[in-house]
């Protein structure tokens, strides 16, 4: 599959999602919470588990001695940022929101300059704070922080989104001074991540997007650079989601509540933010040695 074939079948899915939102067809949010961690896991953490290939790519992993140091490195990084998330939630979340946006913006560096793609990315993850802020209080909550602290980020989202949105906007009226075309098919994966983010709920917005469009464009990324097939690179990346499964269970039933709902999204989105530290950092330096 192609990068197209990607965007034509995410723009597929979210326009069932959008119709059955519409229709009022909607899961209960526990279960929206089970399919999003499978999802995560299955779809969303293989990207991730490229991460050893990509620093030996980069030359960063050339021996065993340098093999172990790098996963040493990549997982007290983890932990310490898994720890910071507990110590002050609020500030993570808004550290995490903050560096998100710029990983996701490289999704669109052949395309755009990076001002412009910030502004998309920055569109697309505050997006929700417009109609679901209730639910991302809640959602908020849940992720450790207090409900006054998570309806200031809430704000702080909303300022985001419009000024994210009058800076791509600039862009897209810009495209055509400057005698750029891009096919239809761009602006209509553009057009569904800016209504996804509007209409769907926040978990199912983020779980599309990051499952369907994030990670296999950069599944298809490192495969064309590094030269493996996408099957292949699954298949490198199997050990890795493996062993995050093994781990998680094992903490889970270190730490475990009565409430599933609420522990899985903590372990997804904490647990993302540790894991995905190192990750924006390494494919940071990646990019920069394109
Ligand atoms: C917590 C949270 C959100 C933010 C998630 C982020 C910021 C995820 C970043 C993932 C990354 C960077 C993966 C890397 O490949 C949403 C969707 C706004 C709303 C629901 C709760
Ligand atoms: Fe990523």
């Amino acid at each position: 599959m192609s990068k197209l074939h990607y965007s034509q079948f995410y723009i597929g899915v979210c326009t069932l999602a959008a119709l059955a939102t519409m229709a009022n067809i909607n899961m209960a949010s526990d279960n929206l919470i089970i399919v999003l961690a499978l999802a995560v896991t299955f779809l969303g953490l293989p990207h991730g588990a490229l991460d050893f290939a990509v620093a030996k790519s980069l030359n960063l992993v050339t021996s065993v001695s340098t093999a172990i140091r790098f996963v040493t490195i990549y997982s007290v990084v983890a932990a310490t940022s898994i720890s910071f998330w507990i110590w002050v939630p609020d500030i993570a979340l808004v550290l995490f929101l903050c560096i998100s946006a710029f990983h996701f913006s490289a999704d669109w560096r052949a395309t755009m300059p990076l001002f412009s793609r910030v502004g998309l990315a920055c569109t697309l993850l505050c997006g929700p704070s417009v109609l679901y802020s209730a639910t991302l209080t809640d959602l908020f909550t849940a992720l450790l922080l207090t409900t006054q602290a998570a309806n200031w980020v809430i704000q702080g989202m909303q300022i985001t989104f419009y000024i994210g949105l009058c800076v791509f906007l600039y862009f897209i009226i810009q495209l055509p001074i400057h005698k750029k075309s891009l096919s239809v098919w761009q602006y209509s994966e553009w057009l569904t991540l800016l209504l996804s983010s509007i209409i769907l709920n926040p978990l199912l917005h983020f779980g599309l997007y990051f499952c369907l469009l994030h990670s296999p464009k950069h599944l298809q990324d490192v495969g064309v650079k590094l030269h493996v097939s996408v099957k292949r690179a699954i298949a490198i990346s199997l050990p890795f989601v493996i062993l995050t499964i093994v781990l998680a269970a094992g903490l889970y039933e270190l730490f475990a509540s009565s409430n599933l709902s609420a522990d899985l999204l903590r372990w997804i989105f904490i647990g993302l933010f540790g894991l995905t530290m190192s990750h924006m950092l390494l494919i940071h330096l990646w990019h920069g040695a394109d």
